[in-house]
């Protein structure tokens, strides 16, 4: 876009008006002052000046009372060439665009020309319209991985996940944590089920979890949890976890305990579903990533009512338990406790498939054990999954695509947003 502004002035009217000596401190600005009263104020040059603010005024479309005249000043370089400076409601007024001014004058008559150009291509600035916010929140969030970093540098995610009977939800979000990024993923499990996720996911590294011979959690466990606990700089626990005494005592323990991030999943939820004020003691950061049934049985309600009432719902129980609210399904919603709402726009139907949800969280998890705040972290892997989701559909259709194909697809989406 570019903008052109003119104007034309006697000279006699401006010497006229000069006669009332505050005149020139009416509409000159302090460095634009300060230049023609050391040249004492000659009559053609405030003429220029004047004439410079009112072409300004006609590029930017706003007549002069847009903008107060002092704030658009015309001063010279020391090689005499003019430029516009601006401040206040001006510069608010040219934001993103450029400036350039001509002045002239003969005996009689000064005139000035001002063209403004935007600073950003047409293409630049509707390239950056079109990125979606989901992706913005991606792209500020993930910062380019510095040469000389090491492992250390990329935080350590504690994942407790996984019982007999669901090793796979364990190893999904395992897996998906690996593939955004976490320097080193732990993952505390039941001893049985270690050979299987394991093998699934050699580079995470295993505390190796027995119930006691009562089906709780061992004592000894306890301690191993705490130390796992003490080394995590983030800690995602409830996908594959059950409900038993073994799960209880686990997720209990992580609540009372973490001081870093946490994020609940699944039967994480389903666990603090029985007793929710608990949430209001823990002293960590948290996202709760609830699909509507487990939002539900938080909110002590049906999930034709969650789906109905989705934002009112997500925005109340994040403002009253003070946490981040993941509501997962068609257009997954990002809440803050102080209201800050991602609705998410990517995703299809091809995900309706049970561990898509294991695969969010480990995602989310991973990102916050990296040091992103816990909404970006939330919302920008809500969008990750979700686009990871859509190129599934496309090469492998919304039929067949597995979760873990989601997880296959991260590499070629990071190589995109070039980290
Ligand atoms: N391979 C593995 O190891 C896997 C392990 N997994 C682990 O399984 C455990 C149990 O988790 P889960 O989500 O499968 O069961 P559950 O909480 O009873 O939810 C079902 C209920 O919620 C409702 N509902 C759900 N979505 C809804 C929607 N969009 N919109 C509306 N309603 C919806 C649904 O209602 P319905 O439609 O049936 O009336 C039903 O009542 C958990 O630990 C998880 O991590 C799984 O991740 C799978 C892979
Ligand atoms: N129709 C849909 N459109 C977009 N996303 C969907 C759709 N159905 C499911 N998903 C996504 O798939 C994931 C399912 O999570 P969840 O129900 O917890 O699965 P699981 O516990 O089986 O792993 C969520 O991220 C959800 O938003
Ligand atoms: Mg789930």
């Amino acid at each position: 876009m570019l903008l052109i502004g003119t104007d034309l002035v006697e000279i006699a009217r401006i010497r006229k008006s000069m006669r009332n000596p505050l005149f020139c401190a009416r509409i000159l600005g302090k460095s634009e002052y300060e230049q023609l009263a050391r040249r004492g104020f000659p009559a053609q040059s405030v003429a220029a000046s004047f004439c410079a603010k009112e072409a300004f005024s006609k590029a930017v479309g706003t007549g002069l009372s847009g903008f107060c005249l002092r704030e658009a000043e015309l001063l010279r370089g020391p090689n005499g060439k003019p430029r516009l400076q601006l401040t206040g409601k001006a510069a608010h007024l040219a934001e993103n665009m450029r400036f350039s001014v001509s002045v002239t004058h003969t005996a009689e008559t000064a005139a000035a020309t001002v063209v403004g150009w935007n600073e950003k291509s047409e293409m630049q600035i509707s390239e950056e319209r079109d990125v979606p916010e989901g992706r913005r929140i991606l792209l500020n969030m993930l910062k380019p991985r510095g040469p000389e970093s090491n492992k250390g540098c990329y935080g350590r995610l504690l994942c407790v996940c996984g019982s007999e009977g669901m090793a796979g939800a364990a190893a999904m979000s395992t897996l998906s944590a690996l593939r955004c990024g976490t320097g080193i993923v732990e993952t505390a499990l039941p001893r049985s089920i270690y050979p299987i996720v394991a093998s699934l996911a050699p580079e995470a590294v295993f505390t190796l979890l027995d119930a006691s011979p009562g089906g709780d959690l061992a004592d000894r466990d306890l301690e191993s949890l705490d130390s796992a606990l003490s080394r995590a700089s983030a800690c995602l626990v409830g996908c594959g976890l059950g409900k038993s005494p073994f799960a209880r005592r686990t997720v209990s323990r992580v609540l009372q305990t973490a001081d870093v991030p946490l994020v609940l999943d699944a039967d994480g939820i389903n666990i603090v579903s029985e007793h929710i004020d608990e949430l209001k003691t823990v002293r960590a950061p948290l996202v709760l990533t609830p699909h509507p049934g487990e939002m539900a049985r938080l909110l002590r309600t049906t999930p034709e009512e969650v789906q109905k009432n989705r934002e009112l719902f997500a925005r109340s129980f994040a403002r009253d338990l003070g946490v981040i609210l993941v509501l997962k399904g068609f257009e997954t919603l990002v809440v803050s406790p102080q209201g800050k709402l991602y609705r998410n726009t990517t995703g299809n139907p091809g995900m309706a498939k049970g561990g898509s949800g294991d695969v969010l969280a480990g995602m989310i998890a991973s990102f916050a054990a990296q040091g992103v705040d816990l909404f970006s972290a939330a919302a920008g892997a809500v969008y990750l999954h979700g686009l990871a989701g859509d190129r599934c559909a496309g090469t492998l259709s919304q039929c067949a695509m597995l979760p873990t194909d989601l997880i296959g697809k991260l590499p070629e989406l990071f190589l995109e947003l070039g980290r």
